[in-house]
C-alpha cells in the first residue's frame, strides 16, 4: 500500500547527478514526502530534472518538485547531500576525500546560513568522513547528522545470501558494519534466515571461513568497483536506500538500519563516523544498536574505525 503523508514533509536534495535524480525518482515513486527541492551547481541540469520528474506526477504521488535555491532549507525536515565527484574505475572511496570535502564546506555553510533546523543525510563518499566533516561544519548535534553508511552494503549482503539460500532478502537478517569502504566487515556472527542463525540454518558449523560464505562478502564489499568497471556509476541501490532512510525519519519509524554515526563509546569507540545498526526516527539517531561481535568481528571493527579516524584527522585539520 502507498503511505500517506499527513504533515507537509519537505526535502532538499544538493546534487543532481546520478544519486541525486535517482532519489528524487524513487522518492516520487514511493509516496515519501510532499515537497522536493533540487539544488545542483549546474541549476539547468536540476531544472531539467525537476521538469522531466513533475511530468510523472500523473503516476507517482501527489508532490511538489522543483530546482531551487539554498534559501529553500530554511522550514525543510531533510537535507539530502549527494553532490561531489564519484569514483572513476580502480579509484577508492578514500580517493575523494581532499575534492568532496571543499565542496562539503561549500555546501554545509550554504545550508546553515539558510537557517535550516531539520536533519542531514550524506551520501557523497566518502560517506563516514563527510559525515564527520558536515558535523564539524554544521555544529548540528550528532543525532541530526546522519551518513548513509553500510546501508547500502548491507542490502547487497541481504541479496547476495537471499539468492544462494533461496530465500526472499526481506527474510534475511544480516549486516556490514564499518566503513563503508575496504575496510568494512561482514557480522556472520549475528546472520540470521527467518530467525534461525545461519551456521545451522545452513548447517555449516565455521560460517565465516566457508568458501562460499567468503565469496558473497567479497562480491558485496567489491560491488561498487564492478559496476562502476560496467556501468560507470551506481545509484539505483543507494537511491532506495536512501529513500528508506527519509521514510524512517519523515514517518517517524524507529527503523533499525546501518547508517554512519558519531560514536561515543559504543564498541568501544569513540570520535569516529562507523555504520553501524542504529534506531533512526523523526529526531534523527535515536539510539546506536550494541550487537555482541565476537572477538575477530571486534578487531575488523577498530581496524576500520582507525582508518577513518586517521583520514578524518586530515580531513578535518
Ligand atoms: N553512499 C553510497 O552508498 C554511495 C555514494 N555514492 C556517491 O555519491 C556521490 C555522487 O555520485 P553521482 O551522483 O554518481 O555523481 P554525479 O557526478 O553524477 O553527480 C554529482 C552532482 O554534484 C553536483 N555538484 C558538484 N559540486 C556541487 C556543489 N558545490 N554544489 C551543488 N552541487 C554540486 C554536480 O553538478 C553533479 O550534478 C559520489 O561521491 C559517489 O561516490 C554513489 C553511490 C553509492
Ligand atoms: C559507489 C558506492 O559507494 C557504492 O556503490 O557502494
Amino acid at each position: 500500500m502507498v503511505s500517506t503523508v499527513t504533515k507537509s514533509r519537505k526535502v532538499v536534495v544538493v546534487g543532481t547527478g546520478f544519486v541525486g535524480s535517482s532519489y528524487a525518482f524513487s522518492l516520487l515513486n514511493q509516496g515519501v514526502a510532499n515537497e522536493l527541492v533540487l539544488i545542483d551547481l549546474n541549476r539547468e541540469k536540476a531544472e531539467g530534472e525537476a521538469r522531466d520528474l513533475n511530468h510523472g506526477m500523473p503516476f507517482g504521488s501527489p508532490m511538489k518538485i522543483r530546482a531551487g535555491d539554498y534559501d529553500e532549507c530554511s522550514n525543510a525536515d531533510l537535507v539530502v547531500i549527494t553532490a561531489g565527484a564519484n569514483q572513476a574505475p580502480g579509484e577508492t572511496r578514500l580517493d575523494l576525500l581532499s575534492k568532496n570535502a571543499k565542496v562539503f564546506r561549500i555546501i554545509v555553510n550554504a545550508v546553515m546560513k539558510s537557517g535550516f533546523k531539520g536533519i542531514f543525510l550524506v551520501a557523497t563518499n566518502p560517506v563516514d568522513i563527510l559525515s564527520h566533516v558536515t558535523l564539524e561544519v554544521s555544529g548540528l548535534p550528532k543525532q541530526r547528522v546522519i551518513g548513509s553508511g553500510t546501508i547500502l552494503d548491507t542490502a547487497r549482503f541481504r541479496y547476495l545470501l537471499s539468492e544462494h539460500f533461496e530465500i526472499d532478502s526481506r527474510n534475511v537478517h544480516a549486516y556490514i558494519m564499518g566503513e563503508h569502504g575496504d575496510t568494512e566487515l561482514p557480522v556472520w556472527s549475528h546472520v540470521q534466515i527467518g530467525g534461525v542463525p545461519l551456521s545451522r540454518y545452513a548447517d555449516i558449523d565455521d560460517i565465516e571461513n566457508n568458501k562460499e560464505m567468503q565469496e558473497i562478502f567479497v562480491n558485496v564489499r567489491d560491488a561498487a568497483y564492478s559496476i562502476i568497471e560496467s556501468k560507470g556509476a551506481t545509484y539505483y541501490g543507494i537511491a532506495l536506500g536512501l529513500v528508506r532512510l527519509t521514510k524512517a525519519i519523515l514517518h517517524n519509524e524507529n527503523s533499525i538500519v546501518t547508517v554512519s554515526t558519531l560514536l561515543d563509546g559504543e564498541y568501544g569507540l569513540k570520535d569516529v563516523f562507523l555504520g553501524v545498526p542504529a534506531v533512526v526516527n523523526e529526531h534523527g539517531i535515536r539510539q546506536v544498536v550494541e550487537l555482541e561481535l565476537n572477538a575477530k568481528e571486534q578487531q575488523q571493527l577498530e581496524h576500520s574505525a582507525s582508518v577513518l579516524k586517521e583520514m578524518t584527522e586530515k580531513a578535518l585539520g
